[in-house]
């Protein structure tokens, strides 16, 4: 693989620290030309900015550039480096800008529907897309599709990395079924009632990944593989019909395909991002000794299980907004985006997340997205029918 430009967005965040990790130990490969986060870590992402030598980074939060300014100067000046610093920008503008800035690579690590406009300015641009940031396409559906050419679009997602992976060199005309794999997160086995008076700490304890706070509790509610089913409905084309859900506490399959002759192709590593991250930077290629494989002479046992959907409703909720399609999506993101954060604020309890998505979703009278603003207008109505419900 010849040398790749690269930009990472959200670099402060789980999956761009990662992305960070795979680069810096391949300085050959990857020149990062730009990072961008949210502000909650300046210190860090001043010093990446500096490792980097990025010629641009950039804060979401506009009145945080000032601070990023002096945050520079001293990871510059503990580096012992001397001369040119990176351009500084501010504002959810600036990060869709330097998302719209040609590179070989656009990783998209941001969290939350916020991250479409940068997903459309990257593809708009012409440069791959290494996609985290699920909720963008799951909002954008159609509208992202439709600016995206044939293989532009390359899942992080573990998932989907694992479903593209099966399906590398072809062959999407076999396919009868995906089966998507889910840990069950931390409340895994317990019934509805069981349920209620589960923490915020609690559902931050996810059985094995260190993610962030949102897609960690999206994880716990199941509504993080509502997304997937709806991402892998969009990626890979397949109808929502055809798309499983199994659980599988281990998370040594990351997904599997089922082809019309009834083989089933799964693909296997630890409970890690760092192959997917890889990927995302090298599709089709593979980097060498990315991370340590599966260890089969050390006795184990692999379960697998149907969910349950009467204590986790969340997945079947999805196929209902999936299958409507339109604003439907935007919505059902947009209403657990603010419910999620009604949670860990202590205004909600944890089986009133998906009630309050599916109140929201029930009241939508939905409508087509064919334009970024109909999604945005859709995601903001959804936010303020949340907020109106958490108020009463
Ligand atoms: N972590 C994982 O293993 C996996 C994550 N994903 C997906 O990847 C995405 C990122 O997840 P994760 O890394 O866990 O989340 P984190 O919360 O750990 O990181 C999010 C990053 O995005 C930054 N950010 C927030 N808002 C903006 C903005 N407006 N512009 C630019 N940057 C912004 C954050 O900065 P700050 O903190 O300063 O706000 C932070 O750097 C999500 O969509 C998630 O669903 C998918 C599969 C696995
Ligand atoms: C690592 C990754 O891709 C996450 O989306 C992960 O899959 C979360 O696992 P569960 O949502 O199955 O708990
Ligand atoms: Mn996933």
């Amino acid at each position: 693989m010849s040398m790749r430009t690269v930009t990472i967005l959200g670099s402060t965040g789980s999956i761009g620290t990662q992305a960070v990790e795979v680069i810096r130990a391949r300085p050959e490969l990857f020149r990062v030309r730009g990072i961008a986060a949210g502000g909650r870590d300046l210190p860090l992402l001043a010093r990446q900015a500096v490792e980097l030598d990025v010629e641009h980074v950039v804060v979401a939060d506009e009145s945080r550039s000032k601070e990023l300014r002096d945050e520079l100067a001293a990871a510059a000046t503990a580096a012992g480096r001397t001369g040119r610093l990176p351009q500084i920008a501010a504002g959810a503008q600036a990060v869709t800008e330097l998302a719209g800035v040609r590179v070989d690579v656009v990783l998209n690590g941001i969290t939350g529907s916020i991250g479409l406009r940068p997903t459309l300015a990257a593809l708009r641009a012409g440069s791959t897309l290494a996609l985290a940031n699920k909720e963008s396409l799951i909002v954008g559906g159609p509208l992202v599709q439709a600016e995206a050419r044939p293989g532009q679009i390359v899942p992080v997602d573990s998932e989907h990395s694992a479903i593209a992976q099966c399906l590398r060199g072809g062959r999407a005309a076999e396919v009868r079924r995906l089966v998507l794999t889910a840990s069950g997160g931390p409340f895994r086995g317990r019934s509805r009632s069981e349920l209620e008076h589960v923490t915020p700490q609690e559902a931050l304890r996810h059985p094995n990944f260190a993610m962030g706070t949102v897609i960690t509790t999206n994880s716990a509610t199941l509504v993080n593989k509502g997304l997937e089913v709806i991402e892998a409905h969009l990626l890979f084309g397949v109808s929502f019909d055809a798309i499983d859900v199994v659980v599988h506490p281990q998370q040594q399959i990351h997904s599997m395909v089922e082809f019309h002759d009834g083989s089933t192709i799964a693909q296997l590593g630890p409970p890690r991002m760092l192959v997917p991250i890889a990927l995302g930077l090298s599709w089709p290629d593979r980097l060498v000794d990315v991370d340590t494989p599966c260890d089969w002479m050390t006795a184990s046992t692999w379960e697998f299980g149907p969910l349950d959907e009467e204590a986790f409703p969340a997945v079947r909720l999805a196929q209902h907004v999936g299958r409507a399609g339109g604003t439907y999506p935007a919505v059902y993101n947009a209403a657990n985006e603010e419910a999620v954060a009604a949670f860990h604020g202590g205004a909600l309890r944890f089986t009133g997340i998906v009630e309050l998505v599916a109140r929201v979703v029930e009241e939508h009278r939905g409508g087509p997205a064919r334009h970024v603003e109909d999604v945005l207008a859709a995601d903001a109505w959804a936010r303020e029918r949340a907020r109106v419900a958490l108020s009463a």
